[in-house]
């Protein structure tokens, strides 16, 4: 039967190196500033009706931390809804929305890159 750990690529590289090299890059960049922390929806009026699931980068980080992460698919789904938040929340031409489109697009490209 196909084993459940996460397959040991030919790096020797496992799924969750991936996720713990990926979010390292996504905390850094310095376009992640609108990401980095929870959204406090007190401060923000309409934040909580509008987004259904609030997420950020450092909820990810707790939740690789606690092996909350079956493997890299579930991590990219928590990528991907702080970036489908900010699209809901912010226009696309506002500072938050353009860092948004440039973090997608960084995480898209790196992780082709890290999985190639
Ligand atoms: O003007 C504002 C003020 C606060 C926030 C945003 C825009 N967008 C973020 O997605 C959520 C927090």
């Amino acid at each position: 039967p196909v084993s459940k750990k996460a397959k040991m690529r030919d790096g020797g590289t496992d799924e969750l190196d991936v996720c713990q090299q990926l979010l390292g890059e996504l905390e850094t960049h310095q376009d992640a500033w609108p990401f980095l922390k929870p959204v406090n929806p007190k401060s923000v009026p309409g934040y909580k009706k509008v987004v259904k699931k609030p997420m950020d980068l450092s909820t990810i980080r707790e939740k690789i931390a606690n092996k909350q992460y079956s493997c890299l698919e579930s991590f990219t789904d928590d990528v991907n809804l702080v970036f489908d938040n900010c699209e809901r929340f912010n226009e696309d031409d506002s500072e938050i929305g353009k860092a948004g489109h440039i973090m997608r697009r960084f995480f898209n490209k790196r992780r082709a890159e890290l999985l190639k």
